[in-house]
C-alpha cells in the first residue's frame, strides 16, 4: 500500500461498506478512518466522534461556510461532509486514509483529489439490498425509500470508480478489497 492516500469507499446504504470496513481495519489498523459529520440523528449504540460527529444542520452549514469540509452532500433528507483538517494532517503524516461516503461527495473528492483511489462495493441484487436495509432494522420506513431510490441511481454510476467489488459473500468480497488495496503498492 502506498504512503499517504485517500482511499474513497462508495456504494448504496446498507450493501456492507462498514461491515467491511470493521473487519479490514482490525486487519490492518495502519489504515485511518474518516470521522464524518452530520446532522442525522444518532442510532442507538452510535457514539458521538467515533461513528460519526453529531451536529445541527446550523453547525454544519457554518462548517460548509468557513470551508472546513473536504467534501459534503445531502443523503436521505440529512446533511453529511467529511472534515478537511484530521485528513489532510493524516495524508501528510504518510497514512493511508479512507473516507466511507455516498456518491455526490465521491465525485467532489476526484475534482479535489484526482490520485485518490476509489471504490464501489455492489449488493448482489437491489432485493438483497432491501432485505439488507430492512434487516438492520435501523432506518424509519421513509428513511429506507429514500436509500432504495438513491441506491438505484448510485449502482449505475458503479463504472466512474477504479474498482467495484460485489459484497455477496462476506470473506470473498473482504478477500477481494484486500487485494484491491495491497495489489496497489
Ligand atoms: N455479505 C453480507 N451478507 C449478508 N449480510 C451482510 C453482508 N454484508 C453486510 N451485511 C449486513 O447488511 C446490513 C447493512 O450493512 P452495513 O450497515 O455495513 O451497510 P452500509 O453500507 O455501511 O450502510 P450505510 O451506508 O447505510 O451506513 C447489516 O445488517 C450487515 O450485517
Ligand atoms: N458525502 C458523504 N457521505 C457520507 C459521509 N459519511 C457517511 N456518508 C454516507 O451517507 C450514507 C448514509 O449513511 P448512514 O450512516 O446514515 O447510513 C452512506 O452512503 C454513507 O456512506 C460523508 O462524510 N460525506
Amino acid at each position: 500500500m502506498q504512503t499517504g492516500r485517500l482511499i474513497v469507499f462508495t456504494g448504496p446504504s446498507g450493501v456492507g461498506k462498514g461491515t467491511l470496513l470493521r473487519s479490514l481495519l482490525k486487519h490492518h489498523p495502519e489504515l485511518e478512518l474518516s470521522v464524518s459529520v452530520t446532522t442525522r440523528l444518532p442510532r442507538p449504540g452510535e457514539i458521538d466522534g467515533q461513528h460519526y460527529y453529531f451536529v445541527s444542520i446550523e453547525e454544519f452549514e457554518e462548517m460548509v461556510k468557513h470551508g472546513e469540509l473536504l467534501e459534503w452532500a445531502q443523503f436521505a433528507g440529512n446533511y453529511y461532509g467529511t472534515p478537511r483538517r484530521p485528513v489532510e494532517k493524516l495524508i501528510s503524516q504518510g497514512k493511508c486514509v479512507i473516507l466511507e461516503i455516498e456518491l455526490e461527495g465521491a465525485r467532489q473528492i476526484r475534482q479535489t483529489f484526482p490520485t485518490a483511489l476509489r471504490l464501489f462495493i455492489l449488493p448482489p441484487s437491489l432485493c438483497e439490498l432491501e432485505h439488507r436495509i430492512r434487516g438492520r432494522g435501523q432506518d424509519s420506513e421513509d428513511s429506507i425509500t429514500r436509500r432504495l431510490r438513491r441506491a438505484k441511481e448510485e449502482i449505475e454510476a458503479a463504472n466512474e470508480f477504479d474498482i467495484q467489488i460485489v459484497n455477496d459473500d462476506l470473506e470473498t468480497a473482504l478477500k477481494n478489497l484486500e487485494a484491491a488495496l495491497f495489489a496497489r503498492c
